[in-house]
């Protein structure tokens, strides 16, 4: 009565289903989504394929942000790979409601969340929902307090004296009275040492000599974005998440994970054996919180590679751009070396309060490069969002923003706004967060280089502190020029690189002072 499908024909059924579904699914959501905001302006799509993404890679970081902002408004609408729909977000009221009040109904987008749960896991840059979220903060956050930032200083010295005695070292050997330094490099290797030493009293070795693999690993991972590989995953994991398992790009995403978690188990298994009720490490910590004893290893195990790559790439990237900015501006590296050329290492107290010109150029520097140059999130739900003002031809100062909805908050078109920082706004200009005429905390709440609301950066205090150890303990010691012309370009972070090069690269011309 009835014929018998062969076998291999089930399969092949079975693997289009596989294959049809999500598609048809994205189809719909794509046609629905722009159906709905069809009345937001925006640029028409370059590529039916890649959307805008292909110009978003291949150009200077954020360029075409400001380009479609000055051209659009407030609110662009953008196409993105495979037809999917971006907001692109600089309405000021906008962002602190979706930052703010309504951070947790709009939760990191799913190819993001995938990209954290492949690298480093299940742990606070992956999770959503707010208890879930809030619980994961409240294990973190006394670790990375201010009285702890304060009792991790004289880490933050020890890392700093280390890249100086290596870089005195480089000039001892050279018959100049300079020697080529590549900062970049030695940025990473005193992030990644001086996250080890404070939060787990762990030595990575970075800061030494020859090659360090974990350094290594993590930055191959982001900083070869020349490839087209690195292209394809970046447009592509917004649709297709999975892409992240797959391929080259895919083995050392695992391979950095699997480094990360065998040194992060060791440490764990130790700090667990110790004991210690005195240890102030974040691990330590971590254990002792009233949840602590019944955590799992890969719990905290994930929380740990969180804060280790989340430490890395970002305060390395901020410190190569503070000394860019100095070595362009010898002027105000001068003025510096001025304010910070005391005998002994400031106190915290010092360095929160005592040094105006460093915390303008810090600020100044975060304001230019924010290393995170787009914050992305997705509407949970459909959504309305109160406007500064109204849509062009629109009356009402409100947006609803259907469910499934790709946010971008181009940080760099904040920050570059002449509304708010002045006709010289794209200029590196310190003294701008000292001037009288311009209230210097109504200044510091324009910057989203940490982002703000509930999911803002947990470790700015941490990062502030330590970048700032270094840049006082370089300066007093070292002049530093730019020899060669030196471009933005789109890695993880945002990161320096010689024109035209195509990985992360930023030689100084370093003399004693
Ligand atoms: C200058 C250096 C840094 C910058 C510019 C920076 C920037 C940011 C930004 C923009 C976010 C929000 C990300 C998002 O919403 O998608 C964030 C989150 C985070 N940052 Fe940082 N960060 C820096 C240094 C650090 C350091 C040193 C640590 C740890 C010691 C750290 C740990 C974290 C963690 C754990 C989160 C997630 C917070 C949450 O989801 O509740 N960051 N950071």
């Amino acid at each position: 009565m009835f014929a018998i499908i062969p076998p291999s024909y089930c399969i092949l059924f079975g693997i289009f289903c596989l294959i049809a579904y999500p598609l048809l699914r994205h189809i719909c959501h794509v046609f629905a989504t722009r159906l709905a905001l069809r009345h937001v302006p925006g640029p028409t799509s370059p590529s039916a394929i890649w959307g805008v993404e292909w110009l978003l890679y291949h150009d200077s970081p954020g360029v075409h942000y400001v380009d479609w902002h000055a051209r659009y408004g407030k609110i662009v609408k953008l196409i993105g790979a495979f037809g999917h729909p971006v907001l692109s977000i600089t309405d000021r009221r906008a962002i602190s409601f979706i930052l703010g009040e309504a951070a947790y109904n709009f939760p990191k987008p799913h190819g993001v969340r995938a990209w954290f749960k492949a690298l480093v896991g299940e742990g606070i840059l992956w999770i959503e929902g707010k208890d879930h979220h809030e619980i994961h903060r409240r294990h973190i956050a006394p670790a990375l307090s201010q009285q702890s930032v304060r009792n991790f200083l004289p880490v933050f010295y020890e890392t700093s004296a280390i890249v100086a005695s290596y870089w005195s070292k480089t000039l001892d050997q050279t018959t100049f009275d300079y020697a080529e330094i590549e900062v970049t490099d030695w940025a990473g290797r005193f992030a990644l040492d001086t996250i080890g030493r404070a939060a787990f009293s762990f030595d990575f070795k970075a800061l030494s000599d020859g090659p360090n693999g974990l350094a290594e690993a993590l930055d191959g991972l982001t900083n070869n974005e020349n490839r087209l590989s690195s292209f394809y995953m970046r447009a592509l994991f917004w649709v297709f998440p999975s892409i992240l398992k797959i391929g080259k790009k895919g083995n050392m995403i695992r391979q950095t994970k699997r480094e990360l978690g065998e040194i992060s188990s060791q440490l764990l298994a130790d700090t667990r054996a110790a004991d210690d009720p005195a240890s102030n490490t974040l691990l330590a910590m971590m254990l002792r919180s009233p949840t602590g004893p019944d955590m799992t290893e890969e719990y905290v195990v994930a929380q740990m590679r969180t804060i280790i790559s989340a430490a890395y790439e970002t305060v390395s990237a901020v410190i190569a751009w503070v000394l860019y900015e100095l070595a362009v501006h010898p002027d105000v590296q001068q003025q510096l070396r001025d304010e910070v050329s005391f005998p002994g290492d400031p106190s915290y107290e010092q360095l929160m309060n005592k040094f105006p010109l460093l915390d303008a150029i810090l600020l100044e520097t975060l304001r230019l490069h924010p290393a995170i140059l787009e914050n992305h999130h997705v509407a949970a739900e459909t959504i309305s969002v109160s406007l500064s003002e109204p849509l062009p031809g629109a009356d009402v100062p409100q947006l609803v923003i259907p469910k499934g909805t790709i946010i971008s908050i181009p940080v760099n078109v904040l920050h570059t706004d002449k509304h708010i920082w002045g006709p010289d706004a794209n200029m590196f200009r310190p003294e701008r967060w000292g001037e009288p005429s311009q209230e210097k905390t109504s200044l510091r709440r324009e910057l989203l280089a940490f982002s703000e609301g509930p999911r803002s950066c947990i470790g700015k205090t941490f990062a502030m502190v330590e970048i700032k150890a270094l840049i006082i303990t370089l300066t007093r010691q070292f002049s530093f020029a730019s020899p060669y012309d030196i471009e933005a370009f789109q890695s993880f972070v945002i990161r320096p690189r010689i024109k035209g090069h195509g990985s992360s690269s930023l030689p100084l011309l370093v003399r004693r002072v």
